[in-house]
């Protein structure tokens, strides 16, 4: 078969199809050339069928059309229609005239859909979720609970509410009765003179319809006759209750039954606009979401891709019924092909507007476990920044901790708790400033404070004291950037990676069956001798540590080392900064932390150096957030997905009250050390090296020395140091390097005589300086 192109019909490249395709000849338009046959369907097998040819991309042919060059791509088409008239031509074998007369390669080309197959009724139901047998508060324990405390709550105040009142009501109720038996008396009055058929009676009488008159009046008549009766029996059995109660009631009675019936009289017949009782709660309903509103608010975003999928007629989907979460609704939306659930997350502010909802109130997320086009949006009743959060549990007085089990840090945009589980972690915090990174770290040392074993650092580099609250439990406290504040640190540090080397050790030693896992236990924990207990370091504005021109290398080489090593030894970093960036936290640090709780930062790097690379992309966004969510963040790494929290907010006063109670927990059991105790570090012994003065003692062309010479010169080279060392303090400070005094032989200056006596050779110290020791 053969198709010809039309020179002649004017048909202008820049043209778009119906579909907005590349304009070309409508495939559903019979050919003007009486041999092309009826075109197959779509679904048609012999299409799909058709042979595979290396050459397919040979049909990416230009056809000329009145002078314009029109690219035409079937190879990319996903469905026959897609594909010029021409082309599937051409996939038959046939040959297409070309504009020009040139002859045309016959490309025979295979189309990539596979044929469609109608699933069945029982895979359709194979892949659906079971949607839960109970409504979610009633398998919670703490929801249920969190229901039932607010209609308790709620009868509560009601009662106390209207039984203030009664005085009130009974004297309005009652005067008003007379009122209401009124309104009842003429309401009964209309109903039996049928009032109602009044209009159409004197209708008749005004047009001069005497037959139509006559006739209303006898059905009036007949109408008034039935209700008379009931009406009548009623009045007698009135008047015989009345004339019994006169006669055999007291009269106390008889009013009290009067007046009590008058007051209901009054109380059921009051207007519904003037109740006689006032409301007790002010309730303000948030409106419901439903999906045209969801859908309202999608498309007045702005995005492009949305938009233009709605003006072909494509919509966004909802997968499941929106419905109540929590204290607010849910909406999982599946986008229009091409959008995805992070364009939404970028305009929160514009969606919040679009709902007519406080930003707070507003969560978009994603669900890049089922594609990137899944939107998770959750409204609250109530701005999450603003709304009550529950009473910390750890706050209660008498509340101790074990850190081996999750503990509450948060609670979620629903208002359930978001826990946390310090132990075998390290965990990194990240915002811009005033977002609530203190505020979150402090919460964390708190948390740590109250287990009692804990052995807790609090290292404070903004410099204002927002974690002394800390400092009565703490082994280590540092507030200050200043030089001597950041030296103290440092030994401090030096201190902790001795530590972690001895635990190593500790941990190797252990047999198998005490400690299977190489790590640390609750038992392993709770053994004194070992001394494996909690060790959490908590770091505010860490960027100053790793910034810092003398010590920033060797900080982020102990810090590195903590985070990498530090969890199965049961020590524990928190770092806090508000400068995320390679510099300020060392990608070797970022990388391998396990939580991380990331509150509002301002892009994407920042984001995902925090909360993990590609997070952003995943529609894990802290870039979301708002200035007002303060104490709002991403928590990742503790379950499987991230999840929106706020952290506890406790200020100085309620931070320092729970440390008390941590201390005296700590007192109890004998755990209080270093700084807590009024230990001062040593900075001055910290800042010696023994090794390298050791060495510098020695004279040109003298290989070894005995200990008490030794010393003597070191006491003539530091004074304040040295000054009283015996041979034994030497051999004390040079034994952690490695080296110890062995018998050397030398002569003894004032006598001249050689002697066999404790000393050491220059080749060992020096060895062990270079091998850092
Ligand atoms: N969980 C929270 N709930 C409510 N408000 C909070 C919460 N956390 C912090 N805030 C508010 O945010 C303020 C700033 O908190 P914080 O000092 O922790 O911020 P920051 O990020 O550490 O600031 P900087 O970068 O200056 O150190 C607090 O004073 C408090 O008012």
């Amino acid at each position: 078969m053969s198709t010809t192109a039309d020179h002649s019909a004017p048909f202008p490249a820049d043209e778009p199809n119906a579909r907005g395709d590349q304009p070309v000849n409508s495939p559903a338009e019979p050919s003007e050339n009486p041999t092309v046959p009826a075109l197959p369907n779509a679904d048609s097998t012999e299409f799909v069928n058709a042979p595979v040819n290396a050459d397919d991309a040979a049909t990416d042919t230009a056809h000329t059309r009145s002078g314009n060059v029109v690219p035409i791509r079937p190879d990319t088409a996903r469905h026959p229609e897609d594909i010029p008239a021409q082309d599937r031509d051409a996939r038959r074998g046939d040959v297409i005239d070309a504009a020009d007369d040139e002859p045309t390669a016959t490309v025979p080309t295979a189309l990539v859909d596979p044929p469609a197959v109608k699933t069945t009724w029982w895979e359709t139901a194979g892949d659906a979720t079971a949607r839960p047998l109970v409504a979610k508060w009633l398998t919670s324990a703490e929801e249920f609970k969190a229901r039932a405390k607010f209609m308790v709550r709620y009868a509560a105040h009601t009662t106390a509410f209207h039984a203030l009142r009664v005085p009130l009501y009974v004297p309005t109720a009652f005067l008003r009765s007379f009122g209401a038996l009124g309104r009842v008396i003429a309401r009964v009055h209309h109903w039996v003179y049928d009032r109602e058929s009044k209009p159409v009676r004197m209708a008749a009488r005004d047009r001069n319809d005497h037959d139509a008159y006559m006739k209303l009046r006898e059905a009036r008549a007949e109408t008034v006759r039935k209700r008379m009766a009931p009406v009548m029996v009623g009045l007698v059995i009135l008047l015989a209750i009345a004339y019994l109660s006169i006669t055999y009631i007291a009269p106390f009675w008889n009013w009290t039954i009067l007046v009590s019936a008058m007051t209901l009289v009054g109380w059921w017949g009051a207007p519904a606009d003037k109740p006689v009782a006032g409301r007790a709660v002010d309730m303000e309903k948030t409106p419901k979401l439903t999906s045209s509103t969801v859908e309202d608010a999608l498309c007045s975003l702005g995005i492009g891709a949305l938009n233009q999928a709605y003006s072909k007629g494509k919509r966004v989907t909802f997968p499941n019924p929106i419905s109540r979460d929590g204290e607010g609704w849910r909406a999982d939306v599946d986008l229009p092909l091409g959008v995805t659930a992070g364009d939404i997350i970028a305009k929160r502010s514009e969606l919040s507007s679009a709902l007519r909802r406080q930003i707070g109130c507003v969560w978009p997320e994603g669900d890049a476990k089922v594609h990137e086009g899944r939107l998770v949006l959750w409204v609250g009743d109530t701005d999450m920044s603003k709304a009550k959060q529950k009473s910390w549990p750890l706050a209660k007085p008498g509340a101790t901790v074990d850190l081996f089990k999750p503990q509450p840090f948060g609670t979620d945009q629903r208002g359930r708790w978001a826990e946390v589980t310090l132990m075998f972690v390290s965990m990194i915090i990240g915002a811009v400033p005033r977002m609530g990174k203190t505020v979150s770290l402090r919460e964390l040392l708190l948390i740590a404070a109250l287990d009692p074993r804990a052995v807790l650092y609090a290292f404070d580099l903004k410099g204002t004291g927002d974690l002394a609250a800390i400092a009565p439990c703490s082994h280590a406290y540092g507030v200050g950037d200043d030089p001597e504040d950041v030296e103290r640190m440092v030994v401090e540090m030096r201190e902790l990676r001795e530590e972690l080397r001895r635990r190593t050790k500790v941990i190797r030693a252990l047999p198998e069956s005490v400690c299977p896992d190489n790590k640390v236990t609750p038992e392993l924990a709770a053994r004194k001798d070992l001394r494996l207990a909690p060790i959490v370091v908590g770091v505010d504005e860490c960027q100053v540590w790793f910034e810092h021109k003398e010590h920033g290398a060797e900080l982020e080489e102990i810090c590195t080392d903590l985070v990498k090593r530090g969890p199965a030894l049961g020590i524990i970093l928190i770092l806090a900064t508000q400068r995320p960036d390679a510099k300020s936290l060392p990608t070797s640090i970022s990388a391998n932390a396990i939580l991380r709780y990331c509150l509002k930062v301002q892009g994407q790097t920042e984001n995902d150096m925090v909360l993990g690379t590609s997070q952003y992309k995943n529609g894990i966004r802290a870039t979301m957030f708002a200035r007002s969510d303060r104490g709002i963040g991403y928590l990742a790494g503790e379950g499987d997905d991230a999840r929106i929290v706020r952290s506890v907010y406790k200020d100085a006063t309620d931070a320092k009250k729970i440390a008390a109670g941590a201390r005296a927990r700590r007192e109890a059991i004998g755990n209080i050390t270093g700084y807590a105790a009024g230990e001062a570090v040593d900075v001055e012994a910290a800042r010696l090296d023994p090794l390298a003065d050791t060495i510098a003692v020695f004279e040109r062309g003298e290989d070894k020395l005995w200990s008490d010479t030794l010393v003597g010169r070191l006491a003539d080279l530091r004074p304040a140091q040295y000054k009283g060392w015996t041979a034994q303090n030497l051999a004390t400070a040079l034994k952690p390097y490695g080296v110890k005094p062995k018998q050397v032989w030398a002569t003894d200056p004032e006598t001249g005589k050689g002697a066999n006596r404790n000393g050491y050779h220059r080749d060992a110290l020096t060895d062990a300086k270079r091998n850092g020791k």
